[in-house]
């Protein structure tokens, strides 16, 4: 085994005696799944996970859908999603992850047919102080409350808070706004509203992650893509300082459940469905899993970083303004990192130094490199394209498994031994080819289309 790879960590959970993942090894076999939709609600790790998806794209050539640039780096939030809001470089896509409120049937339109629905909650207390803290300055239903103060807000949230006015979706019931939902729904049939919400969310999403357990949720998600621990690699993006933050006194987060009381409902939930499905696969398992991702993460973090951990750094302290995140206001410092220059000499090369730039770049440039990759990518395809009607493009919905593209090989060397490359026995004995290619033009027909997952 060269490095023994994702065959050796696989092993040692087979040999824990975790039933579930005895039936894993059998299904580490399949292909990965490519087609991912994961809608990015807002203050709940979504920049992280979108980091995730995004170099995953990119290790297999994939292509995500981004924003036309009129809308920037979201798809014009809070605008209800509309498939012509897409790039048309970014046409058809693998993978979405951008910002948007959602909307299944013009989601459906613009990704293949076998997709996979992915989202991620946050408890509404801690996901309130962040949202209340993020958007002080933007949100009015905020900037009303005398001297900021959250406690202030939720004493009498309907003094400040205005339904209708722009950026009120941040200040109520923001995770259902995002979902599609009606973030107002009157008190008379909210239970009712709440309990029919819960069920269409379930329906479209195959994995609700919760970011209190990200961790674990990426173990869930690994087994749903059938993907290795090396694509599910990260680094947390998007914090606040810790001097941005407030700890909530006693009795506040029960106010902040009952004004958002939606989210409340969709919070537990998916917390509870989230814990039954980790119990399914085996807490043993589980944990093992969650050890070994949190290893490798270590040992590719520490290869970028010189031997060390990354040290949190305010925007200002950042040199490279690729890796500035941006800052909402001058009331809130949301931190960063910024590489070492002598990146190269713990792993050669220019592809590792690249593998450690995107793994701490933030949304807004990651976003914008990323588009003019594939716009690049696009012109180079069809020079001589016109414009209508578009070239037939098969869109791979599975990643052979012994596919090695690029940054991905160096992606692999960078994982500790024993979690390294997988041109092990087991990897070249997985199928060659891809499974259920589907060919299509641009975005597709709308109507009715599919089983949701
Ligand atoms: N891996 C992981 N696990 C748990 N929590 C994490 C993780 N990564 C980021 N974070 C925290 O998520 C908050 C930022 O969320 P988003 O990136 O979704 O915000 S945004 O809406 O896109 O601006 C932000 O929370 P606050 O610091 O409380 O604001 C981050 O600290």
């Amino acid at each position: 085994l060269h490095h023994g790879g994702h065959f050796s960590w696989t092993m040692e959970a087979f040999h824990l005696g975790c039933p579930s993942l005895r039936t894993h090894l059998s299904s580490s076999l399949k292909p990965k799944h490519t087609n991912v939709a994961f809608l990015k609600t807002h203050k709940t790790a979504s920049t992280t996970m979108q980091n995730l998806l995004f170099r995953f794209a990119e290790r297999n050539n994939l292509t995500v859908a981004l924003p036309v640039q009129a809308c920037g780096h979201q798809f014009c939030y809070p605008r209800t999603f509309n498939a012509h809001l897409v790039h048309p470089h970014t046409l058809p896509p693998n993978v979405v992850t951008s910002h948007m409120r959602f909307n299944r049937a013009e989601m459906q339109r613009l990704m293949p047919n076998d997709t996979i629905y992915v989202t991620i909650l946050r408890e509404p207390g801690s996901m309130f102080e962040s949202l209340f803290s993020y958007y002080n300055q933007y949100c009015q239903s905020f900037k009303r409350v005398p001297n900021g103060s959250l406690e202030a807000f939720l004493d009498e949230p309907w003094r400040y808070y205005r339904p209708d006015e722009k950026d009120s979706m941040y200040a109520r019931n923001t995770l259902t706004f995002d979902l599609g939902g009606d973030k107002d729904r009157p008190a008379a049939d909210a239970t009712a509203y709440a309990r029919a919400f819960v069920a269409e969310t379930e329906r479209v999403f195959s994995l609700v992650m919760i970011a209190e357990y990200f961790d674990e949720s990426l173990v869930l998600l690994r087994h749903l893509l059938s993907w290795d621990l090396e694509d599910v690699l990260y680094v947390k993006l998007n914090m606040r300082m810790s001097g941005s933050k407030h700890s909530l006194s006693p009795g506040l987060p029960f106010k902040i459940r009952a004004w958002n009381a939606l989210d409340a409902r969709l919070y537990d939930h998916f917390n509870a469905s989230l814990w039954r499905q980790l119990t399914a696969l085996g807490p043993a398992c589980v944990a093992r899993e969650v050890r070994l991702l949190r290893r490798a993460q270590e040992r590719l973090v520490r290869g970028c970083f010189g031997g060390r951990l990354p040290q949190l750094r305010s925007a200002a302290q950042i040199k490279n303004k690729e890796l500035r995140p941006w800052q909402p206001s001058a009331k809130v410092d949301i931190v960063g990192y910024d590489l070492p220059t002598n990146t190269n000499a713990t792993w050669p090369g220019s592809l590792a130094h690249e593998l450690c730039l995107k793994l701490i770049m933030p949304e807004v440039q990651y976003t914008r490199v990323l588009l003019r990759s594939q716009s690049l990518r696009y012109r180079r395809s069809y020079p001589l394209r016109s414009p209508q009607p578009q070239p037939q493009q098969p869109v791979r919905s599975v990643l052979p498994r012994h596919q090695q593209v690029g940054i991905q090989q160096i992606h692999r060397e960078a994982l500790p031994p024993g979690l390294g490359p997988a041109s092990s026995p087991t990897a070249t004995s997985r199928p060659a080819g891809t499974q259920s290619r589907a060919t299509r033009v641009g975005l597709r027909p709308s109507g009715p289309q599919r089983q949701t997952p």
